[in-house]
C-alpha cells in the first residue's frame, strides 16, 4: 500500500449538491480491516464505493490514496493500487477466461510490453485464488453468471492491488462459494492491503467484517465495530428490522430477521 496511509474520503457529496445521492460520507479504511458496506437498496453504497473507487468523481470532497488525492494519479498507476469489482460485472467479451484475467496485468505493462514471467505467474495465482483454473479455456460470455464474477475477481487479484473495493460480490453466488470469496477477500485484508466490501447478507457481515459502515440514504448513519451496528435499535431504524442475534452450538452468532409489524 502507498506509504501504508490507505485510502481516505472526505465528506463526498455525488453527483451533485442538489439532490445529492451521496451526502458527504467520510470514511477511511484502516490497515488489515475488511470493511463491511450495508444498507438498504438505493442507499447509495454503489455510488459511495464508484467515488472510492475514482469510477466516478465527487462534486465536493476529496478521495487520498497515501496522502495524494485520486485526480493526481495516471489511472495505471492508480489501478496498480486499487482494485474495484462492480457490482454484476458482466464479462462483456467471447473470449477465454484466461485472457479476461490476463488483462488484470495492464496496469503492469507498457502498451506493446509482452507477457513477463511474472505476468503469467500472477495470472496462474488469480485464478488459482479464485477458483476458476479449470474454467480457464471457457469461453467467458458463456459462463454462469456467478462463474462470471469469480472470474472478475481473478482479473482483479491478477493486478495485485493493494486495496480491494467490491461491490456486492458474492451476491450471484452458492453459499460455499460465497464462504470461499468472503475467506478470499479477509486473507487479502490479514495479508496485503484493506478490503471495503458491498452487502446485503448481515450474517456473512458479522462472520468476515470487523467493522461496518452503514449507508442510509445517502448518508453515513454509523461506522463502528460490527456488534456495535448490528444491533437491534440500529437495523431496526436502517431497514425497518427486527433481529435477533442467536448463540450456535458451534459457538457462531447468527443473526436472525423479520419485518417490523407496521
Ligand atoms: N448516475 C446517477 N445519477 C443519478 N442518480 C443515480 C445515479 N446512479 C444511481 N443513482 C441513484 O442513486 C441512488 C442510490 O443508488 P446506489 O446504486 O448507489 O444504491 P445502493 O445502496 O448501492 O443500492 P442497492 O443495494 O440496490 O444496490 C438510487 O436511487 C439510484 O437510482
Amino acid at each position: 500500500m502507498v506509504d501504508g496511509l490507505g485510502l481516505k474520503a472526505e465528506n463526498l457529496v455525488w453527483p451533485q449538491q442538489e439532490g445529492a445521492v451521496v451526502k458527504g460520507i467520510s470514511l477511511a479504511l484502516e490497515e488489515g480491516e475488511m470493511l463491511g458496506i450495508i444498507g438498504p437498496n438505493g442507499a447509495g453504497k454503489s455510488s459511495l464505493v464508484k467515488l472510492l473507487a475514482g469510477v466516478n468523481q465527487p462534486a465536493h470532497g476529496s478521495v487520498t490514496l497515501g496522502g495524494r488525492i485520486s485526480t493526481e494519479y495516471g489511472r495505471r498507476e492508480w489501478a496498480r493500487h486499487l482494485g474495484y469489482l462492480a457490482q454484476n460485472a458482466p464479462v462483456a467479451w467471447p473470449v477465454t477466461v484466461e485472457r479476461v484475467v490476463t488483462l488484470g496485468r495492464l496496469p503492469h505493462q507498457s502498451i506493446h510490453s509482452r507477457l513477463s514471467d511474472k505476468d503469467r505467474q500472477a495470472v496462474l495465482w488469480a485464478m488459482q485464488a479464485a477458483n476458476v483454473t479449470a474454467l480457464r479455456h471457457r469461453v467467458a460470455d458463456q459462463l454462469s453468471g456467478g462463474e462470471q464474477v469469480r472470474v472478475m475477481l481473478a482479473r482483479l487479484l491478477a493486478g495485485e492491488p493493494a486495496i480491494i473495493l467490491a461491490d456486492e460480490p458474492v451476491a450471484a453466488l452458492d453459499p460455499a462459494h460465497q464462504l470461499e470469496i468472503m475467506q478470499l477477500l479477509a486473507n487479502h485484508a490479514r495479508d496485503v492491503g484493506p478490503v471495503a466490501v458491498v452487502l446485503h447478507d448481515l450474517n456473512l457481515a458479522l462472520r468476515y467484517c470487523k467493522r461496518l459502515a452503514l449507508v442510509v440514504e445517502g448518508r453515513l448513519l454509523m461506522v463502528a465495530e460490527t456488534k456495535e451496528v448490528l444491533t437491534s435499535s440500529v437495523l431496526a431504524d436502517a431497514y425497518q428490522l427486527d433481529i435477533s442475534l442467536l448463540d450456535t452450538k458451534a459457538g457462531e452468532v447468527v443473526i436472525c430477521h423479520q419485518r417490523v409489524a407496521r
